[in-house]
């Protein structure tokens, strides 16, 4: 028998207003609005594709090529949305396949390290729903559909959207207006580049999920932050990406993701996602921004320890200088530039910077470093030709 497959791929997002704590554990309801950047799939991307037809009488999920548990409560409610929309078309529709009461074959890869602290949850799940909804062919839009995505990972909703995305934390109980929404469309500012320095790549101590139940239980930074604090940055953050502000961005930036870290470390008792690279890495940017006497990159902290460099095309040479001085022992930098790219990068230090430090670079953060992922501001979710699926068998390839 031949099985009905779709395929999609989907970035992954880095916020750069943080999302953290939730008001409804069950929905997945946020207590803040947040803002994020979607990254290039060319350097993190989920490819998903899911299949159906009559004879699956199972759901089954296979991640980076091992069949993994569905049973989650997330995963669930997102199968469960999907199928119940899948259900109202049918219902209209008399001809359309019972694909609701088929089972469903998933299969995922991710091209990065799985949990990690680089969001492949956020990619992951919007790959799954997207995939899911090209397969039943659902009318609904991104913002509907990233309804769904929420209810698998927080974070998920704001990768459907290309560009600069927003997750509207909503006012309803059932959850119905938080949904994520396109602020700006990637052409609105494709200078927007990022340099993630991977600081630790093995599996994180305290999740997302329970990090955020704990900060929302017990500090009180944290009940500060959500009422004073992000609303108006939300408003500021947005207007800065619609007139490409790149200073007020990047400013807003940095601080909500320190006002994000003091609110874990205020949680009792407290959680510290930053290590002392990452540390040093914050001081490196605040040094290297105060040499230049403008504003060359921002930084931003998910939770774990890397970090991820915002910066302007404009300035890459300027930032450079500095990191691939720093940082040139890592692998990764070979992906975009050619060896003589990065001589000129050392030739600026040599030039512009050398001598005239007022500080002294501290060679030590290189080793609590073991990669950089060079990327840029991308699109959202793709349709692809490419199956991880055999249409004969419905198994994974
Ligand atoms: N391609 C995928 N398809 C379905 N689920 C996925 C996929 N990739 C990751 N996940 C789910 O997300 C989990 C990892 O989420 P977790 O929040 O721990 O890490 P992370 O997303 O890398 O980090 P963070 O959200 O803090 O940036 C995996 O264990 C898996 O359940
Ligand atoms: C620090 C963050 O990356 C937190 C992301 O949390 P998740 O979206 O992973 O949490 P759950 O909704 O519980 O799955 C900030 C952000 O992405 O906005």
């Amino acid at each position: 028998m031949v099985y009905h497959i779709a395929s999609t791929t989907a970035p992954v997002n880095i916020a750069t207003l943080k999302y953290w704590g939730k008001r409804d554990k069950a929905l997945n309801l946020p207590t803040n609005s947040s803002i994020s950047v979607t990254l290039s799939q060319e350097d993190l991307r989920t490819l998903t594709s899911a299949a159906t037809g009559p004879e699956l009488k199972q759901d089954k999920l296979w991640l980076n090529g091992k069949e993994e548990s569905l049973e989650s409560e997330r995963t669930q409610q997102c199968l469960k949305g999907l199928r119940k929309l899948r259900k109202e078309l049918e219902d209209k529709d008399s001809n359309l396949p019972k694909f609701s009461n088929w089972g469903l074959h998933i299969v995922s890869e991710n091209n990065f390290p799985t949990a990690a602290g680089l969001a492949s949850s956020a990619a992951g799940f919007a790959a799954l729903v997207v995939a899911i909804a090209r397969l039943y062919q659902l009318p609904q839009s991104m913002s509907e559909l990233s309804e769904i995505a929420r209810q698998g990972s927080g974070s998920a909703c704001r990768s459907l959207f290309g560009g600069y995305v927003a997750w509207e934390m909503g006012e309803k109980e059932d959850g119905s207006d938080s949904k994520a929404v396109e602020i700006s469309p990637l052409e609105h500012w494709p200078q927007m580049k990022a340099a993630i320095l991977v600081v630790n790549a093995s599996k994180k101590d305290t999740p997302s999920t329970s990090g955020m139940q704990l900060t929302v239980k017990t500090s009180e930074l944290f009940q500060e932050r959500v009422k004073n604090v992000v609303p108006q940055r939300f408003t500021h953050m947005k207007e800065a990406i619609e007139h490409k502000n790149w200073p007020k961005f990047a400013e807003l930036t940095m601080k909500d993701s320190n006002s994000f870290h003091a609110t874990c470390l205020d949680s009792y008792p407290p959680i510290f996602y930053m290590n002392d690279t990452s540390k040093k890495i914050i001081k490196l940017c605040h040094a290297i921004n105060e040499f230049y006497g403008k504003t060359v990159v921002a930084y931003t902290f998910d939770a774990g320890p890397n970090a991820v460099l915002y910066y302007l095309q404009e300035n890459e040479a300027k930032l450079f200088a500095f990191i691939y001085k720093l940082f040139d022992k890592v692998p990764g930098w070979e992906t975009k530039f050619s060896n003589q790219d990065l001589q000129e990068f050392l030739s600026v230090y040599e030039k512009d910077v050398s001598g005239k430090l007022p500080f002294e670079l501290d060679d030590e953060v290189q080793n609590g470093v073991s990669r950089v992922i060079l990327t840029q501001v991308g699109p959202g979710p793709l349709s692809t030709k490419e199956s991880l699926i055999d249409e004969n068998t419905g198994l994974p390839k």
